[in-house]
């Protein structure tokens, strides 16, 4: 679905589905504000302008510095947290059990501290999910990425999808929620899906991939999610990226957000050997 004419027709034939997937749902519910006494301003979601990236530097405040390894100690944890505020990334993204080790080190800084949830496989309760969202921020999670639940989206259980997006983002509100579609799993139909149920869900991003999955982040995806958005939601490119042509080749496609583990080397100008 690579012309942009048949997706755009695509996209206005499933926006219609997807509404009358949804209508009954978001009738019962209130888009009332949170629980959390958070002082945020909306994140940007518009697609960056690449020719503003004169250096590899540049790309820093569109990075999350990212630590999800199963094996991360809280001193790993602290490290990473201490490189952000060094090199003044975007987030620093961290398992939610290490939130609060996080925040610790970032107090009195720019860059905050962000947890995934249902990670990285999408397929626990949608209340276990809401439920570690709203303990992460508890802890000083400021942003939440949560992954989706990809077999229902495989499935085309649409209204599950949105109601287990629409849990965590009710969860969370007013600290934004990030949907990870794990596009590698996905068929280009079910991407296009997982955008417009996310987007309906009140997500404020569409993310590539967990890093944990068969693939990451690709060019084409980036794309598409960004053609199927359109700029009110931003869209986050993650896996894979390991260095600043790499990251730069995300934002020319409509990425306004990058999330990597080898975020370091990437602002430094090098390239990581790390392996996907
Ligand atoms: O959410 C972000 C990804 O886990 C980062 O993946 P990566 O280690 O391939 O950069």
């Amino acid at each position: 679905m690579s012309d942009s004419k048949d997706l755009s027709k695509f996209v206005e034939e499933f926006a219609d589905q997807v509404r009358r997937h949804v209508s009954s749902w978001t009738a019962t519910r209130e888009d009332s504000p949170g629980e959390f006494p958070v002082d945020l301003a909306p994140p940007a979601t518009a697609r960056v302008d690449p020719a503003s990236i004169r250096s590899a530097a540049d790309l820093a405040p569109y990075i999350d510095h990212t630590l999800l390894k199963p094996e991360a100690r809280a001193e790993d944890v602290a490290k990473v947290a201490r490189e952000a505020r060094e090199h003044g990334f975007a987030t620093v993204c961290v398992n939610s059990a290490q939130v609060a080790t996080a925040a610790k080190v970032l107090a009195g800084s720019k860059t905050v501290p962000i947890a995934v949830v249902g990670f990285p496989l999408g397929a626990s309760l949608s209340s276990a999910k809401a439920f570690e969202a709203r303990e992460a921020i508890r802890a000083g999670a400021r942003e939440i990425d949560m992954v989706l639940n990809v077999g229902a989206l495989k499935a085309r259980e649409h209204a599950l999808v949105f109601q287990d997006i629409r849990a965590v983002v009710d969860a969370c509100r007013p600290v934004p929620v990030k949907v990870i579609l794990e596009t590698s799993l996905l068929t280009d139909e079910e991407k296009v899906f997982g955008c417009l149920l996310s987007k309906s869900a009140g997500a404020a991003f569409v993310k590539t991939s967990t890093g944990f999955g068969s693939g990451g982040a690709t060019v084409e995806d980036v794309a598409l999610m960004r053609l199927t958005v359109g700029e009110g939601v931003g869209v986050k490119a993650s896996g894979g990226i390991r260095s600043s042509e790499d990251a730069l080749k995300m934002l020319r496609a409509g990425a306004n957000r990058l999330g990597a583990s080898a975020s370091v080397a990437i602002v430094n100008g090098q390239v990581s050997t790390a392996k996907y």
